[in-house]
């Protein structure tokens, strides 16, 4: 089937045909992991220990416009969705990418710095200097527009379908394992604390995919809705691989 605009398209009429079942449509969605972005040659010169220190910089510098715009798409989700039990549960990404500081009324404080916060000291940890990270001067022009198009598509797309193009996070555990698995030995000159944001992130990411999947599993209920829901992970996972093509293109890919 050909994919037309996304967002231009009404969702699909039911043709007759039986759905999935919830352990199909999921096993479907678990194979559309065979075109994310860990495959992606930028990613395995990072993780096979090809990376010059200043790809590593140019990685972790242009990944920062992800990681800022990560609570702007949770906080469009958040404000399309009229459902007060999915808020809920959906307000946590927020805080756990921005991080909170609260006063309890005992006086004690309830604190996080957050994934944004962490995202930054491994950039430091490489060599980066904060500014230039938060004034995005290292920013590519592809990689900006990628990360533009996912949030937009969450502030436009009916709350469910954006809740569904966050599921490139069933992948994403992996490699976050595989960073953690691989980089100390290669890149022993990046302080091990630097590598934090992974860490957090391989216990974060299981619990967003449950609930993620939850919410998609009962919302594309019938066959064309599914394969739909398909398409829309297809679209995110091309904007990841796209951000990767970018930064290949402009910083080189070592064989
Ligand atoms: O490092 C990665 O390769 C990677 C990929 C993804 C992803 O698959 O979208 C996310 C993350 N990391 C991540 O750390 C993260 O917090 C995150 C949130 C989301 C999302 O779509 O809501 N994706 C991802």
């Amino acid at each position: 089937m050909m994919r037309a605009d996304l967002l231009a398209e009404a969702p699909p009429a039911d043709d007759g045909r039986a759905p999935w079942s919830h352990a199909e449509f999921e096993a479907k969605l678990r194979e559309a992991g065979s075109a994310y972005h860990i495959h992606h040659p930028f990613n395995v010169m990072l993780n096979t220990g090809k990376a010059t220190p200043e790809q590593i910089r140019m990685w972790v510098a242009n990944r920062f416009y992800y990681q800022i715009a990560i609570p702007v798409k949770d906080a469009a989700i958040l404000s399309n969705c009229p459902d007060r039990e999915i808020r809920r549960g959906w307000i946590r990404r927020l805080l756990d990418h921005d991080g909170f500081d609260y006063e309890l009324p005992d006086g004690s404080r309830l604190r996080d710095e957050g994934g944004i916060e962490a995202w930054l000291r491994l950039g430091i940890a490489t060599g980066l200097a904060r500014e230039e990270m938060l004034d995005l001067r290292h920013l590519l022009p592809g990689v900006r527009f990628a990360v533009d198009a996912y949030v937009n598509f969450a502030r436009r797309a009916p709350w469910q379908e954006a809740v569904c193009s966050s599921l490139t996070e069933l992948f994403a555990p992996d490699i976050h394992r595989q960073r953690l698995a691989t980089w100390p030995g290669h890149y022993p000159w990046i302080e091990s604390e630097g590598l934090d944001y992974f860490r957090n992130r391989t216990s974060q990411a299981p619990r967003d995919v449950v609930h993620g999947l939850r919410i998609t599993l009962a919302h594309f209920a019938t066959r064309p809705m599914q394969e739909r829901a398909l398409q829309i992970l297809k679209f995110k996972l091309d904007i990841l691989w796209t951000m990767n093509d970018e930064m290949g293109r402009h910083y080189g890919v070592a064989a």
